[in-house]
């Protein structure tokens, strides 16, 4: 897992300097390319009244972007200054256009290096207040789904997600009739509002809101929008909002759709997202007869003229609204065109399920299906529409302007999550089953040389991945492959583990434990080759993306060099982390990390027991600590938080 987690970093810190149009079928993650930043860029400035939470994510997206960005140009007057690419002859920070392989010489670099050490420096602060921000939105969420609503009901919750510019805001605003800030420009939402809507059983749910999607979501915002997108993942079942006037609708389909497994959701969440086809009012305009025959057939054969009255009475306002909207489509195509030519060289649609290539031409026969059939507030109760079905076969058209399809969308989120309810009670009854208390090791090589290094990414991913504090500080540090270091060292060593083992009186279990010990003929030539696969892809690391930058961002208490190894050693396991000493509060998660650690070698099975114990130990306390805040039970249900997990561990 964290190899690949390293990789990911290495794709965080060292963005494809070209964009290749296949970048993010190897890193998982697509790759940054210039035009969504350079539209982000120009439209952070124009946000108004944003919370303290997407302040911070929108500067460290921003910050992120500079980041990248950051190169000496040549200004006016021949004078090397800083800015951005494609301004003027780049003199790259790692070499890109100088033909150098990362090395950093000559005037400037100095002050180049400086400004991405404050670069890195606000970073790290930004990334501490998301995480509060993240840990205090898990709480509200675990409380929401412990109070639920005044009915004893589990309060849900349905993320509304979708293309920049699809109607999102302007969809959940209509539907919980509460004004939420909308605005015809991109990423007018950045942070994720909750609005509760009544749905027609009376069942109350929380919509949430969310930030647009672009294609080639640049992997700096994957990081800086996590506790936005944190959103969606938790969100008990998904709406999708495609713009259904916009001429590149099925890759707005498939971005949408990558992003989402992307960031972690479930396929199972996706197969059960409903489909909003927004702004039916502005298709509706070339197709009207079509869709007035489908409408009368829902309506008629319900027998419920009043309410279609009701519905379709605001039908009337498109004298100023056409105009509106004729700006509007005049800004989505500027902005789309720029996009297809730099980012959509045929690779997304290719990657379409063949389910998901239902262009938009479908939508009345669709459309006649769902509504007619299978998705009418008549046939609600049958299984059309349910969470087998693919997904887009099932989908509502709205006008979040008009009010046109609202109801209908609230009885279809109604049925769905009656459904989802039913199969998560038969699978795992009506609490949580899934909740395991968890509890990481994080193993390091001690005989690395960079050993300094390779903890601080592995701190860096971690937290960018979205790992809370919490669990990185209560995390147990592996020394591994202590029998190579030992050999410099055998006699400090051999002192600390008598010491447990004697102090224990446990002879016959050092014996069995240090018994396999007698492996180190093949075995250390084969560690020497391992050491020379380590320091050529680390070296070439180091020349590519550590101009400081990283040790820097370490925490003094992150700084124990490797020399200390014998003296924490010893704290940790003569006096703390024994296994005599394991009921203490020695190692305890409320203590720094790396002051506890145990030194192993997989190799020859040293120090695994030990390990084991404190693997024991400390699951034991986190439970205690969970069951004091939470209750025995678990309150933290999350249906997709192993997903995010395994995807890591793919890519
Ligand atoms: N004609 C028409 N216009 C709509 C409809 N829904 C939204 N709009 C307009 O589309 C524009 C974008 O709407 P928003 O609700 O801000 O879109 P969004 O998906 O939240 O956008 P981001 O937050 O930037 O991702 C606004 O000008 C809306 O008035 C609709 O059903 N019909
Ligand atoms: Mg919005």
């Amino acid at each position: 897992m964290l190899r690949a987690a390293v990789s990911r970093l290495r794709a965080h810190l060292h963005p494809h300097p070209h964009p290749h149009p296949h970048a993010h079928h190897h890193h998982g993650l697509p790759s940054v390319t210039p035009a969504p930043l350079r539209s982000l860029s120009t439209r952070w400035g124009k946000r108004s009244s944003p919370t303290a939470t997407s302040e911070s994510e929108s500067e460290l997206a921003a910050l992120m972007y500079m980041k990248t960005r950051l190169v000496r140009v040549r200004g006016p007057g021949g004078r090397l200054t800083f800015g951005s690419s494609g301004e003027a002859e780049v003199v790259s920070a790692r070499g890109r256009g100088s033909g150098g392989r990362g090395f950093i010489s000559g005037a400037g670099e100095t002050e180049l290096q400086l400004q991405r050490r404050r670069i890195q420096e606000r970073r790290v602060r930004l990334l501490a207040q998301i995480e509060d921000v993240r840990r205090t939105r898990a709480i509200q969420r675990s409380n929401r789904k412990r109070h639920g609503n005044s009915f004893g009901q589990e309060l849900v919750t349905v993320a509304v997600v979708g293309y920049t510019n699809a109607g999102k805001s302007t969809l959940v605003s209509a539907l919980s009739e509460t004004d939420l800030y909308s605005d015809d420009r991109l990423f007018a939402t950045v942070d994720p509002r909750l609005r509760s809507v009544i749905l027609p059983s009376g069942r109350k749910a929380l919509l949430s809101d969310t930030v647009g999607f672009i294609s080639d979501l640049p992997v700096q915002l994957v990081e800086a929008f996590h506790a936005t997108l944190e959103e969606v993942v938790e969100a008990d079942m998904l709406v999708h909002v495609l713009d259904s006037s916009a001429p590149n609708i099925e890759e707005h389909r498939s971005t949408v759709l990558q992003v989402l497994q992307q960031i972690g959701v479930s396929q199972d969440k996706i197969n059960s997202m409903i489909e909003v086809w927004n702004k039916i009012d502005i298709v509706d305009n070339n197709d009207n007869d079509v869709t007035d025959d489908i409408e009368d057939e829902i309506f008629l054969t319900e027998g419920e003229e009043d309410k279609e009255e009701e519905l379709f009475s605001e039908n009337d306002v498109p004298a100023e609204e056409s105009s509106f909207e004729s700006l509007d489509d005049g800004t989505d195509s500027e902005y789309l065109s720029e996009e297809n030519l730099e980012d959509n060289n045929g690779e997304i649609s290719s990657s379409l399920e063949p389910s998901e290539m239902r262009a938009m031409n479908s939508v009345s026969s669709s459309s006649k299906d769902c509504f007619g059939e299978l998705c009418g507030p008549e046939t609600i109760s049958t299984d059309g529409c349910s969470s087998t079905q693919p997904m887009s076969t099932c989908h509502v058209k709205t006008s979040a302007v008009t009010g046109t399809g609202l109801q209908e969308l609230l009885e279809l989120i109604d049925k769905k999550l009656t459904e989802r309810q039913t199969i998560v009670e038969r699978s795992y009854g009506p609490f949580d089953r899934k909740w395991r208390p968890s509890s990481s090791v994080h193993v390091l090589d001690s005989s690395a040389p960079n050993i300094e290094e390779h903890r601080s990414t592995v701190l860096q991913v971690l937290q960018q991945i979205g790992v809370s504090q919490d669990k990185i500080n209560s995390m147990i540090e592996v020394w591994n492959k202590i029998d190579i270091v030992d050999n410099n060292d055998n006699d400090v060593t051999d002192d600390i583990e008598d010491e447990i083992f004697l102090t224990e009186g446990e002879e016959d279990k050092e014996e069995e434990l240090f018994s396999e010990n007698d492996v180190p003929a093949e075995e250390s030539s084969f560690e020497s080759l391992d050491d020379g696969t380590d320091s050529e892809y680390l070296s070439e690391e180091n020349l590519e993306d550590n101009n400081g930058e990283i040790s820097s961002s370490l925490e003094p208490s992150e700084m124990r060099a490797m020399n200390s190894v014998s003296s924490s050693s010893k704290d940790c396991f003569g006096e703390l982390c024994g296994p005599e000493t394991i009921s203490t509060d020695g190692c305890s998660s409320t203590q720094p990390m790396s002051t506890c650690h145990v030194k192993t070698s997989a190799v020859t099975g040293t120090g695994l027991q030990e390990l084991l114990e404190l693997i024991d130990k400390k699951l034991t306390e986190r439970q205690t600590i969970v069951e004091r805040s939470y209750g025995p039970f678990d309150r933290k249900w999350r249906p997709s938080s192993s997903v995010v997990g395994e995807k890591a561990a793919e890519q």
